[in-house]
């Protein structure tokens, strides 16, 4: 069984008097574990294939499974907790909150669901500081810390619900080479530990050694490179 299956999905936007496809009867698998990379020159559609894959816009045609659950059938009303539930985000800016601390972001959003306790959530969020390398900033507001420490925050929050599918829109893409590297690194190392299913967005081509499968968005279609 697949993480994320998005079977045939087509999506048109409304250009004045014409109508413009930009995804047209793509299908995409990845596994559990699996880091894919999309690429695709501007205006290719990778944003609008993510938002859709993120549930946040819905096809015209087509459907997105999720371990073997097709959710793109339920109602719009229960889009936003399989949203919680299932899907972790990471954006190309950190988008953290300035007044929380990188504690106090996790905790926010860390739903109750996958821990039995209060502790056991803590715990999680204290491991997952760790393993992304910022202990250190668990105390600390955005403004006081670097901007790859951020973006490794971000990674974290996109981890700790434990979701089955991460969606990256060019995360790299506000760092330098070598930041950017590290926190491409971070994700691929946490697909591996939680076995979850990823994709991302970039135009970065030094850091796809990093990733098990990349497709380059082709007049509305994935090919496999
Ligand atoms: N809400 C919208 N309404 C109308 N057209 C849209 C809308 N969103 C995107 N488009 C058009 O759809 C096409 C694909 O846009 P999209 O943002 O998905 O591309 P992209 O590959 O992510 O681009 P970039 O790399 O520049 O971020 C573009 O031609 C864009 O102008």
């Amino acid at each position: 069984m697949f993480a994320l299956e998005l079977n045939h999905i087509s999506k048109a936007y409304q250009d004045g008097e014409r109508e413009n496809l930009v995804l047209n009867d793509l299908s995409l698998k990845i596994g559990k574990g699996e880091f894919a990379a999309v690429l695709g020159p501007s205006g290719s559609g990778k944003s609008t294939l993510l938002t859709i894959a993120g549930m946040l816009l819905s096809a015209d045609k087509g459907n997105i499974i999720i371990n073997g659950d097709n959710v793109s059938d339920r109602k719009q009303k229960e889009w936003t907790k399989i949203r919680r539930e299932k899907l972790g985000f990471i954006f190309q800016n950190h988008q953290l909150l300035p007044y929380l601390t990188t504690e106090e972001q996790l905790k926010l959003v860390a739903d109750m669901k996958p821990y039995k306790t209060k502790e056991e959530r803590n715990k999680a969020v204290d491991e997952l500081l760790q393993e992304l390398g910022i202990s250190n900033c668990n105390k600390k507001y955005p403004k006081q810390m670097s901007g790859g420490e951020k973006q490794r925050a971000a990674i974290a929050r996109a981890f700790i619900n434990r979701p089955e599918v991460i969606l990256a829109d060019e995360p790299t893409a506000s760092l330098d080479g070598t930041r950017g590297r590290q926190i491409a690194e971070m994700i691929r190392q946490e697909v591996k530990i939680r076995n979850t299913a990823a994709i991302m967005v970039t135009h970065d081509e030094r850091i796809l050694d990093l990733v098990d499968s990349v497709y380059r968005l082709d007049y509305g279609n994935l090919l496999k490179i």
